[in-house]
């Protein structure tokens, strides 16, 4: 672990590359059962010696306005800076661009040596990471139930409803729940957390190609999970594309980059507080998919694209910035917010909207495509109008804005309706990744039920009479 300035940062990340050399073949178990006593350290002292400690104000407007800025929860692998943006364990995108292991033949960073980094805060090696890929492979393929369950439902029900329905069904396989009716001591709880989250991890990519074959591929037979492959490359040949390397690349990419956001948004708040009540965490991550599945939050790259897409058949063939400025106007006018931009904490453009811009630029098919190119040309045209507009805090993209129409570039293309679009089951593959890494943490450590005081306006009146 360690801290974020940027030349501490810069000298980790010079470590870190140097470390690599030094080929480690330890467990994620083995380097956790090392770094958890630390952690439980850390949280003793903070609690004996500063637990009086003032962190900030709770304000009326905190209580009224969704909790935005009230510093009121414990989350270790990720911090969110409004300006820089996310930092893993104190490392940046870029920088994690730079030290975490890729796929064999690949450059991009894969969920593998991410979920390494935010359950440890270490560096796996390229050994390490190999070894962890070929776990989850070995663990990846779905109990008949589940392939039963998910093969009943109708196609027209959203794929996130699927997919939630699936994590939470999964929860029939529980080891923590087993420990847990057993008896098992507190202090082992996280152990059984870790297993039942790399289970969870391990198989969601059969679930949720499987709910892609269903709906938009019903009858293709499904690959089985190739032990030598990543989890992304994994997931890209069950969904269909296996033989497209820029495609695997960019879900490697873009499942890493999603994969945390510290913890208030609001799929792992839902999450951490469903795996507060003990609640196994099958059942806590199936909670976080359906706050992911919200327009405001996951939901919002299905949206952009819905949005653009409507924006190109409504401007024709020559689309100018002025013309887009217009169609701006008219989205805000109409009384409805555009969709990728804004955000509750970020005040810059989100560094993960950037990464996958610059993916984009080095990749001239990418650069061609008309909708990629109108997510270029809004960026360019947006930020002065919401200014203008003068409502939103943040008139800059976050990661919503260019996920999705890149997807779309490289045929996902299924858009017949709403209702069935698939964009946000990726990214909720994705987000398991910081959901699970706290829910092991939140048991490491033995946090309690989250319960906070709520008010009605009656008593908050009263209180400032007072
Ligand atoms: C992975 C993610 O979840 S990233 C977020 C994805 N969501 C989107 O892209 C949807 C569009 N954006 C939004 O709706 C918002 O910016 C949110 C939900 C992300 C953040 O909400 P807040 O923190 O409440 O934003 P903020 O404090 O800036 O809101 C102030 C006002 O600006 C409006 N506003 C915020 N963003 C936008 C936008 N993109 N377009 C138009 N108006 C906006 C809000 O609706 C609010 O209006 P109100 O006072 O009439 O209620
Ligand atoms: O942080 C937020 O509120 C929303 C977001 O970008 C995410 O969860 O990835």
């Amino acid at each position: 672990m360690f801290r974020s300035s940027s030349s501490a940062t810069a000298r980790y990340v010079s470590r870190a590359c140097a470390q690599r050399r030094f080929a480690s073949t330890k467990t994620v178990r083995e380097v956790l059962e090392e770094v958890v006593p630390k952690k439980q350290l850390q949280l003793k002292q903070l609690k004996t010696e500063h637990g009086q400690a003032v962190l900030g104000d709770v304000k009326v407007e905190h209580v009224v306005g969704g909790m935005r800025g009230l510093k009121a929860m414990l989350w270790e692998a990720s911090v969110l800076d409004p300006i820089e943006g996310i930092r893993f364990h104190g490392l940046s995108i870029a920088d994690c661009q730079k030290v975490l292991p890729a796929a064999p033949g690949g450059k991009e960073i894969i969920a593998e040596s991410m979920l390494w980094l935010l359950l440890t805060g270490k560096i796996p090696t390229e050994a390490e990471t190999r070894q962890l890929s070929r776990e989850l492979a070995e663990k990846g393929e779905l109990p008949e139930y589940i392939e039963k369950l998910i093969d009943s439902l109708p196609s027209t029900l959203h794929p996130m409803t699927q997919l939630g329905m699936g994590v939470a069904a999964l929860n029939h396989e529980s080891k923590f729940q087993q420990a847990y009716e057993r008896g098992i001591k507190k202090s082992e709880y996280w152990t059984y957390a870790l297993e039942d989250s790399l289970d969870l991890l391990a198989k969601l990519p059969a679930l949720a190609a499987r709910i892609y074959r269903n709906i938009y591929n019903p009858g293709k037979p499904l690959p089985k999970i190739n032990k030598d492959l990543d989890l992304v490359g994994n997931y890209v040949n069950m969904l269909g594309y296996g033989d497209n390397h820029d495609l695997t690349e960019y879900l490697r990419l873009y499942i890493a980059i999603h994969g945390d956001h510290e913890g208030g948004n609001a799929s792992a708040h839902t999450s951490h507080l469903v795996g507060s009540t003990l609640a196994d965490p099958y059942l806590a991550y199936a909670a976080g998919l359906y706050a992911l599945a919200g327009p405001l939050h996951g939901l919002a790259n299905q949206e952009v694209l819905r949005w653009q897409m409507n924006m190109q058949k409504e401007l024709g063939g020559n689309i100018t910035h002025e013309s887009i400025k217009e169609f701006l106007w008219k989205t805000l006018k109409s009384g409805q917010v555009v969709p990728g931009y804004g955000h509750g904490v970020l005040r810059n453009p989100d560094p993960r909207f950037m990464a996958l811009q610059q993916f984009c630029d080095t990749r001239p098919a990418l650069l061609q495509d008309p909708i990629v190119q109108l997510v270029k040309k809004t960026y360019e045209v947006a930020p002065a109008v919401l200014k203008e507009h003068g409502k939103t805090k943040n008139p800059y993209p976050n990661v919503d804005a260019a996920s999705g129409c890149v997807l779309y570039h490289y045929g996902l293309t299924q858009f017949k309706a709403s209702h069935t679009a698939y964009y946000t089951v990726i990214f909720g593959v994705s987000r398991a990744l910081g959901c699970l890494t706290q829910y092991v943490w939140s048991r490491a450590l033995g946090l309690p039920i989250e319960r906070p005081k709520s008010l009605s306006m009656d008593a908050i009146e009263k209180l400032i009479k007072q």
